[in-house]
């Protein structure tokens, strides 16, 4: 029975990831030590038998596997000697150099989920530092695939890049739905109704796109073909060049990403 302590297990991507390894049996509630600076969280009563604290030293007395969750602003608070265990770090900007220092660890794995792993659906790319053992890699495999697709990646300059185009969740399909929400309201669409009816496109679309056997490139190739109205506004969407914003966004967070894991 692998022992694990999530620091920071409480906020909003600890649960996403513990909520369906505990549903799974992946991680049994008597073994899953829980941290946040209060030292209780709700989300787990279905798990009584979780540990909570708001000691990471007794978390990590209690986990052979020790993983953490919290922001990148409030890892300098945590201060402990993680040699012996198994470390996985979800955190964005921290690099693996940077938790072997700071926690005296050799086996380390770095992962970038998503928001959607609460349903399930995140993508996570994950790498791991040379000493990680092949259990300790399907450990890993396991609890994360328990969220979504896990795949095991090669190089921390690919898991930045990922922090940006997977890490991100429903941001940046958040921030193309709005643009048209708010299009269809200048066109005199009610607002709510615009909102639903973007909302189930987004659902709906992605949905077909994730079954098809199409790429994305063909699918639009498809509805360029078709020449009708979508293909005038596709044409429309290419000559106003609209691959070089989200280049610039996607290139923004990475840029950000890759900062964070630079800084020592
Ligand atoms: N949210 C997302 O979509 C994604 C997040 N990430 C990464 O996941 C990490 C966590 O992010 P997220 O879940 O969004 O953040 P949240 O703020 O929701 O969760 C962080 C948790 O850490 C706890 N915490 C803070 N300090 C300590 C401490 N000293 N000891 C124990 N617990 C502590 C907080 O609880 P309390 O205040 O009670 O102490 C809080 O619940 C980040 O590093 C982020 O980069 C990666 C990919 C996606
Ligand atoms: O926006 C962030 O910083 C976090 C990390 C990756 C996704 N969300």
């Amino acid at each position: 029975m692998t022992r694990v302590g999530v620091i920071g297990g409480g906020g909003w991507l600890g649960k996403a990831l513990l909520l369906p390894a505990l549903a799974d049996g992946l991680i049994v509630e008597e073994a899953l030590t829980v941290s946040s600076r209060s030292g209780a969280v709700a989300g787990f009563e279905p798990w009584p038998h979780v540990r909570q604290t708001n000691s990471n030293a007794e978390l990590a007395a209690n986990a052979d596997v020790v993983v953490l969750s919290v922001r990148p602003q409030d890892l300098d608070a945590i201060a402990l000697d993680l040699s012996g265990k198994l470390v996985i770090s979800v955190m964005a900007m921290v690099s693996l150099d940077d938790l072997a220092t700071r926690f005296k660890a050799r086996r380390i794995i770095r992962a970038m989920p998503n928001a959607a792993a609460e349903k399930r659906l995140s993508f996570t790319p994950w790498l791991a530092s040379p000493d990680v053992t092949d259990a300790d890699c399907a450990f890993a495999d396991r609890f994360f695939n328990a969220s979504g697709q896990a795949r095991r990646i090669t190089t921390e300059a690919e898991l930045d890049y990922f922090t940006a185009l997977t890490g991100s969740g429903p941001a940046f399909l958040a921030a193309f739905a709005d643009a048209m929400i708010s299009d269809a309201v200048t066109k005199g669409i009610e607002h709510g109704i615009a909102e639903r009816a973007v909302r189930q496109l987004f659902l709906g679309g992605s949905a077909l796109m994730a079954g098809s056997e199409q790429t994305p490139a063909e699918i639009v190739q498809t509805f360029l073909d078709y020449a009708g109205t979508t293909a005038a506004g596709l044409e429309a969407m290419a000559a106003a060049d609209i691959r070089t914003p989200i280049a610039h966004g996607l290139t923004a967070a990475a840029a950000k990403a890759a900062a964070g894991t630079r800084r020592q």
